[in-house]
């Protein structure tokens, strides 16, 4: 595990694991409802991974609700898995109210880079300020303008590919940027933290990416001015839920995963987040 290299580090590695527990304690009392304007294929998996972290999830795309969702809500999730045009209306009107009414939002671009229309419809919500964008290497690569190849929704980099294009999207859209992958990045252009949490076999179940986008939004609503740790915790617990879900299933497949993991999430105890969550700063500019 990586180590700060600076003294006056604000995510000091000895206290990253408590404060990721408090922190969900804050989700659970809280339970924060979340906007969500996803896709087709995750809308019951992500609404279930939501419940059982202690979140009220709601899946509303109408274009004349989602403003009055928006401010009802603590936070907003964006979704571009099956996009259409009446769909990215909503989504950058829904951003924009999130953006005026000071509410954290949450980008996920997912499949960007794979058509035209798809990576422009990405690039127009990012205009819209999201608070985090996360997604994994071949997409944060295509957002960043870089050449890179993309496999659908399923990524052909490794995430340390993408990192640099991770900082610079950052900087240069004052938002906190997610490559997901083996090891989760974490940056705000900066500071990179390091999430070491998770399973391969999240890879064999669809929207596990779609759905950890909509916990960090989650979890970035009751941490206002935190969303760098925020969004580093909400990583680690549900990587961490994965791993604790497959010690107890009887044979460990993607499909006994799905089910282990909102059982985990919902059922996880103290201890056992203490000790497992593997989050680090890998390096802080001064
Ligand atoms: N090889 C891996 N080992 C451990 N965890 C992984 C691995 N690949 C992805 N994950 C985890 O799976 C979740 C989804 O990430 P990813 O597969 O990159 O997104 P997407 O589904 O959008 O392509 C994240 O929580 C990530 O940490
Ligand atoms: C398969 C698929 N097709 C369009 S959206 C979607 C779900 C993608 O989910 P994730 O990015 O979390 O794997
Ligand atoms: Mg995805």
């Amino acid at each position: 595990m990586s180590s700060s290299a600076h003294s006056d580090n604000s995510l000091k590695l000895e206290a990253t694991s408590v404060s990721c527990w408090q922190l969900w304690q804050a989700v659970r009392s809280k339970r924060p409802l979340v906007h969500c304007i996803t896709n087709f294929v995750s809308m019951d998996f992500m609404a279930n991974v939501l419940l059982a972290a202690g979140c009220s999830p709601a899946m509303a795309h109408s274009l004349d609700e989602v403003e009055s969702f928006v401010a009802i809500s603590s936070a907003l999730l964006v979704n571009m898995g099956t996009l259409s045009p009446e769909w990215v209306a909503s989504k950058k009107l829904a951003a924009k109210k999130a953006v005026e009414l000071g509410k954290p939002w949450v980008l996920d671009p997912v499949g960007c880079g794979a058509t035209p229309v798809r990576t422009t419809s990405c690039l127009e919500l990012l205009a819209c300020k999201p608070t985090v964008v996360r997604g994994n290497a071949s997409e944060i690569l295509a957002l960043a303008g870089a050449a890179a190849s993309v496999k659908g929704v399923d990524s052909t980099a490794i995430s340390n590919d993408a990192l640099e294009d991770a900082k610079h999207l950052a900087s240069k859209h004052s938002c906190i940027v997610v490559v997901s992958g083996a090891v989760d990045y974490v940056t705000d252009g900066q500071r990179v933290v390091t999430v070491r949490n998770g399973h391969p076999l999240l890879t064999l179940i669809t929207a596990a990416g779609c759905s950890v986008t909509a916990l960090i939004a989650a979890f970035v609503a009751v941490a206002p001015g935190q969303a760098l740790l925020a969004t580093a915790h909400a990583l680690a617990v549900f990587g961490l839920a994965a791993e604790e879900g497959l010690k107890v299933v009887p044979r460990p497949g993607p499909g006994s995963l799905r089910v282990a993991l909102i059982d985990l999430l919902h059922m996880v105890q103290e201890d056992t987040v203490v000790e497992g969550v593997r989050v680090a700063v890998m390096s802080q500019l001064s």
